[in-house]
C-alpha cells in the first residue's frame, strides 16, 4: 500500500502542530530521515530539532511545543531545564516522562512489568533469572556456589543489570558451565567499586527468531530478526567456558549477512535466514494484548519488547528484553506509523498515556 494511503490519521484541519524531538545526533540521524519530517509535515506536524545541551526556554523562549519526544540521559535533562519551560508552556506534552523510562533501564523491573500478566497473557512470562552484584552479596564468598544451588541451569545468558544505553549494556555473553560461571563472576568482582552487577537469565531455545514488538501509543507492529541459534541438550553438554556476544538482533532479515563475531553466525547463514523467513508470527490479538498490557503497566508509549517463543512448547513465549524508544526506522513505512502516533499525541486521544506535565520532571 502506498504511503500516503497507509496513514489512519489525516488532517480535517488546517492547525499546524509543533512538535520537538530531544535526543542525541546518532538517534536523530537514524530517525529523523527527512521522509520522516517531509510525512509529519505533509500531515500537519512541523517537527523541530531541540539543543539537549542549553535550557530549552533560552532558545525557543516564546514557542510553545505541543509535545516533545525525547530519548535522553539525565544529564541532559538537567541542560534542558524542563521545569523552567513548563512554568511558561503547562500544557506541553512529553513522551515519555523520564522517571517512567528509567524502568526500563534495569534489566529487573523491566522484566517485572512482563511477569504476572492477566489471564488473556497467561503464555507470556519471561526467562528465570538471578541476580549477581559481588558488592552486595553479604560477605562477597560463595556466590558460585548459590548460583548453582538455585534453579538456575547451563547455558546461561549473563547481561548487564543496567541497560543504560551504554556500549557496554548490550555485551552479553553466554555461559556454558561452572569454568564460565566462575569467569564471568570473577569478571564481576575485578572492577573493585566500579564493579558492573550481572544478571544471569536461563538460555530459552527458540527457533533462533525473535519476534520485536514495535509500540508507539496505540500502533503497533511485530516484525521477525535474527537471533541466537538453538542449542540441543547434547551439544550444550560439551560446550565450555563463556561465548561474547553484542547486539545480535540488530540485523534485520534483509540485511542479515552475518557478523562473524557473533554466534548467531555459525556458517549456517543461509539455513538461519530461512528459519526466520518460515517462522510463524505469533496470533495477532497476542502481539496487541501484550503491547496493550505493557504501555498500561510502564505509563510509556514508545518501546519495543523482544519476545521469543520456546521451541518445547510452542504456545509458551518470553519476553526478553524492553527498549525504551527504539529503532523505529527499521520497520518498513515507519513514516505514517510515527506520524499517526504524533498525531494523537497533540490531538490527545485517550489513547497516548500521558500525564501532561504534573510532576514528571520533578526527579530529573
Ligand atoms: N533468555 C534468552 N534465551 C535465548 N536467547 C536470548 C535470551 N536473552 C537474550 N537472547 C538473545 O540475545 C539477544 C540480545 O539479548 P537482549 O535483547 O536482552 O540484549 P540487548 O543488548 O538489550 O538487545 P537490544 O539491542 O535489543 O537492546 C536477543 O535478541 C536474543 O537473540
Ligand atoms: O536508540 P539507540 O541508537 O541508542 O539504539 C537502540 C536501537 O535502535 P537503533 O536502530 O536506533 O540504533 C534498538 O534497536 P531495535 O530494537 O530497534 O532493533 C535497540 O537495540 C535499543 O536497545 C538501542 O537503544 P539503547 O538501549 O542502546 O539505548
Ligand atoms: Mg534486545
Ligand atoms: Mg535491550
Amino acid at each position: 500500500m502506498p504511503q500516503e494511503q497507509a496513514s489512519q490519521s489525516q488532517t480535517h484541519d488546517d492547525e499546524r502542530y509543533i512538535i520537538g524531538y530531544a535526543m542525541e545526533p546518532k538517534k536523530i540521524q537514524n530517525l529523523l530521515r527527512p521522509s520522516l519530517i517531509e510525512h509529519a509535515r505533509k500531515h500537519g506536524i512541523d517537527l523541530i530539532p531541540i539543543d539537549i545541551n542549553k535550557p530549552l526556554i533560552q532558545h525557543h523562549p516564546n514557542l510553545h511545543f505541543h509535545c516533545i519526544v525525547q530519548k535522553l540521559q539525565p544529564k541532559h535533562w538537567n541542560n534542558l531545564n524542563l521545569h523552567q519551560y513548563m512554568s511558561k508552556h503547562a500544557t506541553t506534552t512529553i513522551i515519555d516522562p523520564p522517571h517512567l523510562v528509567r524502568n526500563l533501564q534495569n534489566r529487573v523491573s523491566m522484566l517485572d512489568f512482563a511477569t504476572n500478566l492477566p489471564l488473556s497473557l497467561q503464555n507470556v512470562g519471561v526467562p528465570y533469572q538471578v541476580v549477581i552484584d559481588i558488592h552486595k552479596t553479604s560477605g562477597g564468598n560463595d556466590v558460585e556456589g548459590m548460583v548453582m544451588d538455585s534453579n538456575l541451569r547451563f547455558p546461561v545468558i549473563a547481561k548487564p543489570l543496567y541497560a543504560d544505553g551504554t556500549m557496554k549494556s548490550h555485551e552479553l555473553c553466554l555461559v556454558f558451565d561452572r569454568e564460565g560461571l566462575r569467569e564471568t563472576l570473577n569478571k564481576n568482582a575485578a572492577g573493585g567499586t566500579t564493579t558492573t552487577p550481572v544478571v544471569l537469565q536461563e538460555f530459552v531455545n527458540h527457533g533462533g527468531v525473535v519476534f520485536k514488538v514495535y509500540v508507539a501509543g496505540e500502533h503497533v507492529r511485530c516484525v521477525k530478526r535474527r537471533s541466537l541459534p538453538d542449542i540441543p541438550e547434547e551439544k550444550a553438554k560439551t560446550l565450555k567456558g563463556t561465548l561474547k556476544f553484542s547486539q545480535i538482533s540488530n540485523f534485520t532479515v534483509q540485511d542479515d549477512n552475518g557478523a562473524k563475531s557473533n554466534p548467531g553466525h555459525n556458517g549456517d547463514g543461509a539455513n538461519h535466514l530461512s528459519n526466520i523467513e518460515s517462522a510463524e508470527m505469533p496470533e495477532e490479538s497476542l502481539i496487541k494484548e501484550l503491547a496493550r498490557a505493557l504501555r498500561e503497566r510502564t505509563g510509556l508509549n514508545m518501546f519495543n519488547v523482544d519476545v521469543i517463543r520456546d521451541v518445547k512448547d510452542c504456545t509458551r513465549y518470553l519476553v526478553i528484553d524492553i527498549n525504551y524508544f527504539p529503532g523505529y526506522a527499521k520497520l518498513p513505512s515507519y513514516e505514517p506509523f510515527i506520524t499517526d502516533f504524533l498525531l494523537d499525541c497533540v490531538r490527545n486521544k485517550p489513547a497516548v498515556v500521558c500525564e501532561k506535565n504534573q510532576g514528571m520532571i520533578m526527579n530529573e
